[in-house]
C-alpha cells in the first residue's frame, strides 16, 4: 500500500534531517519557540463550520496539482476567509518542505498543521521549532502505544493533533486513547477512491464532545452540503483551493450553504 511506501521514504528523510539539525539541537530551537499561531483546536471548535485550507503541490492520488502558486495571494485569499492552514511538509510524494511551513508561518497567525507522516519524535520538536500550532497523527501508520506516547508529546508541546482515522476499527482506537479532534478520510488510500459516505458511517460513531472533521475529496456544493448534514465541525481542503482561482469566493460560498 502506498503508505508503506510513504513510511519508507520518510525514513531516509528523516536521517537527512537529522544529520542537518541534530536532536539535541532540534528540541533546543523548540524550547526557543515563542507561539505566533492562534490554537488549532479554538479555531474549529466553533458554532459554525470552519475550513481548513491546504497547501500541497502534488499527491499520489492526483500526481502534480499545481505548476507554480503564488504563495502571498494564496496567503491573503486564506488569511481573509479559512479558519486554519494545512501545509504538506511531505518531500517526495505531496513536494511539500518544512521550509514552505515557515514562509507560511511569516504570513499569518492562523493555526497551521503540519501534514506529515508522523513516526518519529523528532518530528515533533521540529514541527515545534518551525512554529506549526498543530500535527497529524495517522492511526493507520501508528499501533496503539505509539498513537498514545506521540499523543502525549504532542500536548506536553502544546500542539495540537489532528487523529486520522479510515475506518471503525481506527475510530474505536481514537475513541479509546480519548482524541479530542478526530478526523475521517475520505480517501480510500488502497485504491485512492473517495467516498464521502465514510464521514456519514464514522459520524454516528462520534461523541458531540469532540471535534469532528471530514478530509479529502470535498470539491463542490453537493459535497459541503451532504457533509454538513453528517454533523461536522470542521472541512479540510486541498486540491479544490489549489486548483481553484480565487479559494476565498469558494470558502465564502460554502460556508453559506
Ligand atoms: O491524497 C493522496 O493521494 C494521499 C495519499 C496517501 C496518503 C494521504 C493522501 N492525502 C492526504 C490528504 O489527507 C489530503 O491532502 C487532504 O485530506 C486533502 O484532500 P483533497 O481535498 O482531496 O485534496
Amino acid at each position: 500500500m502506498i503508505l508503506d511506501q510513504i513510511v519508507e521514504d520518510k525514513k531516509i528523510r528523516l536521517k537527512e534531517h537529522k544529520n542537518k539539525t541534530s536532536p539535541d539541537e532540534i528540541r533546543r530551537m523548540a524550547e526557543e519557540q515563542v507561539k505566533i499561531g492562534s490554537s488549532f483546536y479554538d479555531a474549529l471548535k466553533k458554532d459554525q463550520i470552519s475550513i481548513i485550507g491546504e497547501f500541497k503541490q502534488a499527491s499520489p492520488s492526483l500526481g502534480k496539482i499545481t505548476s507554480k502558486i503564488n504563495l502571498t495571494e494564496r496567503m491573503e485569499e486564506y488569511n481573509a476567509s479559512v479558519d486554519a492552514i494545512s501545509c504538506l511538509t511531505e518531500e517526495d510524494h505531496f513536494l511539500g518542505n518544512i521550509d514552505y511551513l515557515r514562509t507560511i508561518r511569516k504570513q499569518t497567525k492562523l493555526p497551521i498543521l503540519r501534514k506529515d507522516f508522523m513516526i518519529d519524535e523528532y518530528q515533533f520538536y521540529e514541527a515545534k521549532a518551525i512554529q506549526a500550532d498543530a500535527i497529524l497523527l495517522i492511526a493507520a501508520i501508528l499501533d496503539d502505544v505509539m498513537l498514545k506516547d506521540f499523543y502525549q508529546l504532542s500536548t506536553e508541546l502544546g500542539l495540537d493533533a489532528l487523529v486520522e482515522v479510515h475506518d471503525e476499527r481506527e475510530m474505536e482506537r481514537a475513541l479509546k486513547a480519548d482524541i479530542k479532534i478526530i478526523g475521517v478520510n475520505n480517501r480510500d488510500l488502497r485504491d485512492f477512491t473517495i467516498r464521502l459516505d465514510t464521514t456519514k458511517r464514522l459520524s454516528a460513531m462520534v461523541p458531540g464532545d469532540k471535534v469532528f472533521v471530514a478530509e479529502s475529496g470535498i470539491v463542490t456544493d453537493e459535497d459541503v452540503l451532504f457533509l454538513k448534514e453528517c454533523h461536522v465541525d470542521a472541512f479540510l481542503i486541498g486540491r479544490a483551493f489549489m486548483e481553484a482561482e480565487h479559494p476565498k469566493e469558494l470558502a465564502e460560498r460554502w460556508k453559506k450553504l
